[in-house]
């Protein structure tokens, strides 16, 4: 059962290009939502480059008045500033249904990296058992394709984590190379001693139409892939709604759900 989760980031970056209130990120997201997607991600950033805090509470109203999963992502450990309170008090605020922590920093263009849980996982285990006790399932951004020892995805259970998501980048850019079958290789095994640990997974980053379907079929058992960058792109040709139709298609030829 693969769910979607449609990442609005982008609307938000078009939004802000301008200063104003158009493009909509909650019209946006209702748009994905009435197109069968199955929950909406973001990931507001403390420069806040795209979402910010106002559409995180708007978009946990709009997630909770269909009764789907809002999925907000970011770093917990970085520091509040001006117009952004922290990552655990929006989720205090907003409660999402899951909180995906990811260890980015400003400097970064996107999400780059999980979280190494051996050097991490004292910092982490407190801050999971704080939005666990907010009523948020969490999950952790790891790395699949690097030296499976080395990160020892097994680990997110110990720090108290309920998933995982693999960050895909590395997939992406390895779909159509010779190297593609080895790295989704790895991607399998990291996805099985997760699943082995206890520990339910998710993947996302730069996965599209063309990458996620070899996806989905070479790591069996993702419960939920989040979307943007892609997606929305792919949207601007064939608008929002024949573009989530798309990605379900793709999701159910790959055995997940279609909706
Ligand atoms: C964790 C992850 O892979 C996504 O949230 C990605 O980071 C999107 O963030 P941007 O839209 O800021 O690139
Ligand atoms: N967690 C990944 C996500 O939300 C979307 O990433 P991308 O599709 O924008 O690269």
């Amino acid at each position: 059962m693969t769910v979607l989760s449609v990442n609005v980031n982008k609307i938000a970056v078009l939004r802000n290009s301008r200063g104003g209130a158009e493009p909509d990120v909650v019209q946006a997201a209702r748009a994905c939502l009435d197109a069968g997607a199955h929950g909406i991600t973001v990931h507001p950033r403390p420069d806040a480059r795209h979402v910010r805090a106002d559409d995180v509470v708007a978009l946990a109203l709009l997630t909770r008045e269909y009764g789907v999963e809002f999925n907000l992502e970011g770093n917990p450990f970085a520091p509040p500033r001006p117009g952004y309170p922290g990552f655990l008090a929006l989720c205090e605020q907003a409660r999402p249904a899951q909180a995906t922590l990811v260890p980015d920093g400003d400097a970064q263009l996107t999400s780059d990296h999980g979280f190494d849980f051996i050097r991490d996982g004292d910092a982490l285990r407190p801050l999971i058992a704080e939005l666990k006790a907010l009523g948020c399932r969490v999950s952790v951004f790891a790395d699949a394709h690097v030296d499976p020892d080395r990160y020892r995805i097994e680990r997110a259970a110990d720090c108290g984590a309920d998933r995982v998501e693999l960050y895909t980048g590395p997939y992406a850019e390895a779909f159509g190379e010779p190297d593609e079958a080895a790295v989704l290789e790895r991607f399998a095994t990291a996805a099985a001693r997760a699943r082995a640990a206890g520990l339910g997974v998710n993947a996302g980053h730069d996965l599209s139409q063309a990458n996620l379907g070899r996806f989905l079929t070479g790591v069996p058992g993702v419960l939920e892939v989040s979307i943007g960058h892609a997606l929305i792109g792919e949207a601007l040709y064939a608008g929002l709604a024949p573009t989530v139709h798309r990605y379900l298609e793709i999701i159910a030829a790959a055995g997940g759900r279609a909706g």
